[in-house]
């Protein structure tokens, strides 16, 4: 995954909501852009109170900052790839469609965060709406689990043929690309990417690990590093799958609830 496409300095984004734990969000998203090799920046979208146990309280950052941090940036800094995860209400999911729409965006991966691993709802019932209107159609690849998957087609996910079904109503929304996760299905974990004549699986052994918490995040945030290292839609998912493996085998008790995945920080010498 690190050879010589690798540069420490290209500049990635995230988009997201803070979690006060490290775990996920935020947190999460900038441990994996540096574990990839990248230069990461963060736009804050939200404030959880969080730990492993759960989410105790959600502020809302006000829409003009949220504009503001995206604009300063996009005008400094162009990055090569970004991500959007926990985005809660319907204004500031208008407000970040409205201000990226003034730039080159390159590479959008949307990861439609919608509940907490502790059952928490991180998007309000009534933005929904304007994410499957403003923001799903500007992706180039989106990274719904099968319960997020349900919640926007209205189709109840059991298994591989409801997932395929679910991925291609998906596409009707306007990204380029689908990943539907499979992380909460029975069996192995297995994840479909579907889109311009791609339907490729990428399979992995369920690990028996209660710490999963930021799989999501760290799954969307590890293809924003490969898409922007040069890796096409295929091999970014394939080598961000291979992390994300790594990253729950690895992943530890800390605290008292569900514990975070562990990112991988080895020196390697094949970037520059
Ligand atoms: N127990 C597990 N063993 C192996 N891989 C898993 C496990 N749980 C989730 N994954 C993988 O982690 C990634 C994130 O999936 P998922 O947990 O479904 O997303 P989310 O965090 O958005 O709910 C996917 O690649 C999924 O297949
Ligand atoms: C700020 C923020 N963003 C995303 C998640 C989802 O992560 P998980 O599903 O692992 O709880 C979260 N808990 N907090």
């Amino acid at each position: 995954m690190i050879n010589n496409k690798t540069n420490y300095r290209v500049p990635v984004l995230t988009i997201a909501g803070s979690d006060s734990s490290g775990g996920a969000g935020i947190q999460a998203d900038l441990k994996t852009f540096s574990a990839l090799k990248t230069f990461g920046m963060s736009v804050i979208t939200a404030i959880t109170a969080q730990n492993t146990r759960g989410v105790f309280a959600v502020e809302e950052i006000s829409k003009e900052i949220i504009k503001k941090q995206i604009e300063v940036i996009f005008e400094d800094i162009h990055p090569k790839a970004l991500k959007i995860g926990m985005v809660s209400s319907p204004d500031i999911i208008k407000q970040i469609a409205d201000t990226l729409s003034k730039y080159e965006v390159n590479n959008l991966v949307i990861d439609p965060v919608m509940i907490s691993k502790s059952g928490y709802s991180l998007l309000r019932t009534e933005a929904k709406e304007n994410l499957i209107k403003y923001l799903i159609p500007m992706a180039y690849i989106i990274t719904p689990n099968t319960m997020e998957a349900e919640e926007i087609t209205g189709i109840h996910i059991e298994n591989l043929e409801d997932m395929k079904e679910a991925a291609k109503k998906l596409l009707e929304l306007g990204p380029k690309y689908v990943l539907v996760k499979g992380g909460h299905l029975d069996g192995d974990a297995v994840d479909l990417l579907m889109g311009d004549g791609v339907c490729e699986l990428f399979e992995s052994k369920r690990l028996d690990r209660k710490n999963t918490h930021g799989t999501g995040c760290t799954l969307s945030s590890a293809i924003v590093t490969q898409l922007a290292h040069g890796y096409d839609v295929k091999e970014a998912v394939g080598n961000s799958k291979n992390y994300i493996t790594k990253a729950i085998e690895n992943s530890f008790d800390i605290g008292h609830g569900i514990g975070p995945v562990h990112h991988f920080y080895e020196f390697d010498k094949g970037g520059n």
